[in-house]
C-alpha cells in the first residue's frame, strides 16, 4: 500500500478502498463514503424536506451504519427530516434479543425515538415457536413475509412517510441473481428499484421504502463501522444457515475475487433489464382477511398463519395448487367447510383460533398515512 493517501496526498494511507482499490487515510475514506451516500440520496430524490423517515434498525452493521450516516447527513446537509428507529423482534432467542440491545444503545447514542414490534404480538407466533414446528428449512419464508408486513405496520403506527432499510449493493446483487435463478420476473423487475412501495397497483408495501446504501459495498460498510467504532451486533441469524441466499452470496463472493466490479456490474445489468410488455405480472389487491396488499384473495402472511394454527406448517410454502390440495385434505378430515384460498366469497378466518390476530392486523390499513 502506498504510504500517502491518494485523496489528500498528505496523511498516511490506512486502508485500501474495496470499491476502487485506492489507498485512503481514514478521514478521506469517511468523507468519500458519506458523500457517495449523500449523492445517492440527492440524485435519486429519496426524501423530501419535512418527511418523517423510519430507519429499519436490526442492530446489524448495515442498519447501524445507515442510522449513523442518516443522522449525520440530515444535520450536515439540512435535509429537514425527522428520523426514528423501527425494529422488529422476530423472537429469536440468542440472536434478535441481543441485537435489539444494540439498537437500544444506538437509540441513546443517536438520540432518536425507537419503536419495537414483535412477531408474537402481531401474528401470535415467535420465530422460535415457528422453527419448532417448521424446522430450519423454509423458516426464512415465514420470517421474510412477516417482517415485510411488520415493518409496514410499525411505520403506520409511527405515522412515517418512508422506511429506509440498510440493504447494500451486495444484498441487491444477490437478490437480482436469486430472482433470475428462480425465474421470478415480478420480483426481478422491482428488486433493483431504489424506492418501492406506496400507492401503486403493482406495489406490495403500503409505506414507501428506500435503500440509501444501494451502491455501498458491504466491505466498505464494514470498514466504515470498524474505523468509526460504531456499536453494532455482528452474529449471523441462528435460523438461516440453510437459506438459498447463502449459496448465492458465496457464488457472488467467488465472482468478486475474480472480478472486483462483479457486484456493481450485476446491479447495472439488473437496472437495464426490460420486461416484455406481454409478460404476465401479478396485480395487487387487498387481502380479504387482513387488508394487506396481496396478489391473491388471501395474502401470504394469512396463509402462513393459517397453516401454523391448523397444524399444516408447510401451507403457504410451495405451489398454490399443492396448498389447495393440502388444505382440502385437512378440511375433509376435520369435516369442516372452508372456502378455497382463491375464493373471494366467504372464508373462515383463522382468527377462530385464539392465537390468530389476522383480522386485527391490518384493520387500520384502510387509510394510508403517506
Ligand atoms: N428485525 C429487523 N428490524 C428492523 N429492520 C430490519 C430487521 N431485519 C432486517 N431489517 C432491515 O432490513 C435490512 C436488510 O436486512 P438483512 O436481514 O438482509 O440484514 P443485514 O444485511 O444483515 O443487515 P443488518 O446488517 O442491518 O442487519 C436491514 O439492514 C434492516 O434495515
Amino acid at each position: 500500500m502506498p504510504s500517502v493517501c491518494v485523496c489528500c496526498k498528505e496523511r498516511s494511507a490506512t486502508l485500501v478502498r474495496p470499491k476502487s482499490g485506492e489507498a485512503y487515510c481514514k478521514l478521506c475514506f469517511f468523507d468519500a463514503f458519506e458523500n457517495e451516500i449523500h449523492e445517492t440520496i440527492i440524485n435519486e430524490n429519496l426524501f423530501k424536506p419535512g418527511e418523517t423517515v423510519a430507519i429499519a434498525a436490526s442492530g446489524g452493521k448495515d442498519s447501524t451504519v445507515l442510522a449513523h450516516v442518516m443522522k449525520l447527513l440530515n444535520e450536515r446537509h439540512s435535509y429537514g427530516l425527522k428520523l426514528v428507529l423501527l425494529s422488529i423482534d422476530e423472537g429469536i432467542t440468542g440472536y434478535r434479543d441481543d441485537s435489539l440491545e444494540t439498537v437500544k444503545r444506538n437509540q441513546i447514542q443517536y438520540d432518536l425515538p425507537l419503536i419495537i414490534l414483535t412477531y408474537k404480538d402481531l401474528y401470535g407466533w415467535s420465530m422460535d415457536e415457528i422453527v419448532k414446528v417448521v424446522g430450519l428449512k423454509n423458516n426464512c419464508t415465514f420470517c421474510g413475509v412477516f417482517r415485510r408486513q411488520a415493518l409496514d405496520r410499525g411505520a403506520m403506527k409511527l405515522n412515517v412517510n418512508k422506511i429506509a432499510t440498510g440493504h447494500n449493493a451486495d444484498d441487491i446483487a444477490e437478490t437480482i441473481l436469486m430472482n433470475i435463478l428462480r425465474g421470478d420476473i415480478a420480483r426481478l423487475k422491482r428488486c433493483t428499484a431504489i424506492i418501492t412501495g406506496g400507492d401503486n397497483e403493482t406495489e406490495i408495501e403500503f409505506v414507501p421504502r428506500c435503500k440509501p446504501l444501494k451502491y455501498a459495498y458491504e466491505k466498505e460498510i464494514v470498514l466504515y463501522a470498524f474505523y468509526k467504532k460504531l456499536d453494532y451486533f455482528s452474529t449471523e441469524c441462528l435460523y438461516s444457515p440453510n437459506a438459498y441466499r447463502g449459496n448465492v452470496r458465496t457464488y457472488i463472493k467467488d465472482l468478486e475475487r475474480l472480478r472486483p466490479s462483479a457486484i456493481i456490474d450485476i446491479i447495472h445489468s439488473g437496472e437495464q433489464l426490460i420486461i416484455k410488455s406481454n409478460c404476465k405480472m401479478p396485480t395487487q389487491r387487498n387481502c380479504e382477511r387482513c387488508n394487506y396488499y396481496s396478489s391473491m384473495a388471501v395474502c401470504k402472511a394469512c396463509v402462513l398463519i393459517e397453516g401454523l394454527n391448523r397444524g399444516l406448517p408447510k401451507l403457504g410454502i410451495g405451489k398454490t395448487e399443492r396448498l389447495r390440495k393440502q388444505l382440502k385434505n385437512k378440511e375433509d378430515t376435520e369435516k369442516m367447510s372452508i372456502s378455497s384460498l382463491d375464493d373471494t366469497s366467504t372464508s373462515v378466518c383463522c382468527s377462530e383460533n385464539s392465537l390468530c390476530h389476522c383480522k386485527e392486523r391490518f384493520k387500520d390499513l384502510t387509510t394510508n398515512p403517506t
